[in-house]
């Protein structure tokens, strides 16, 4: 069984290693979507795979230390692209959400990076 759950938040970003003449190289913002998926068993009892509200738990926190920031200025994020962003939020997200299957950031609504730690 598969479940997501997803968050936004807004920030600005540039692209620092796109040529100069990209118009991603300045600043700009984007009001992001992340999806989290988490994948296993649905426990017979609760009917959960994992309680919406442990996810809220650790996803919320992460999400409060990037909106409304400037990514570039954040640890790790110094190239804020949607990839970087997504193995940024896997990373610490997955030790303390062993079910993660997948990390999905949209930049736009028909633009978006999916990474599953591989
Ligand atoms: N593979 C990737 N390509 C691009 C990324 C990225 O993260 N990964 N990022 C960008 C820029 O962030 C750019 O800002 C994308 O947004 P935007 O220009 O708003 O996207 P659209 O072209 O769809 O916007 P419209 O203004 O509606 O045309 C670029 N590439
Ligand atoms: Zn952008």
């Amino acid at each position: 069984m598969k479940i997501s759950q997803a968050f936004r938040f807004e920030a600005a970003h540039r692209l620092p290693n796109v040529p100069a003449t990209h118009r991603c190289h300045r600043m700009h913002g984007h009001s992001y979507r992340i999806e989290i998926q988490l994948e296993g068993a649905t426990d017979p009892h609760t009917g959960f795979v994992v309680d919406f509200f442990d996810i809220e738990a650790v996803v919320g926190p992460l999400i409060a230390e990037i909106d409304h920031q400037c990514l570039n200025e954040i640890g790790g994020l110094e190239n804020p692209t949607a990839e970087n962003i997504a193995v940024w939020i896997w990373q610490r997200t997955k030790p303390s959400l062993a079910q993660l299957s997948a990390v999905r950031v949209y930049e736009t609504p028909d633009c978006w990076a999916e990474y599953d730690g591989g």
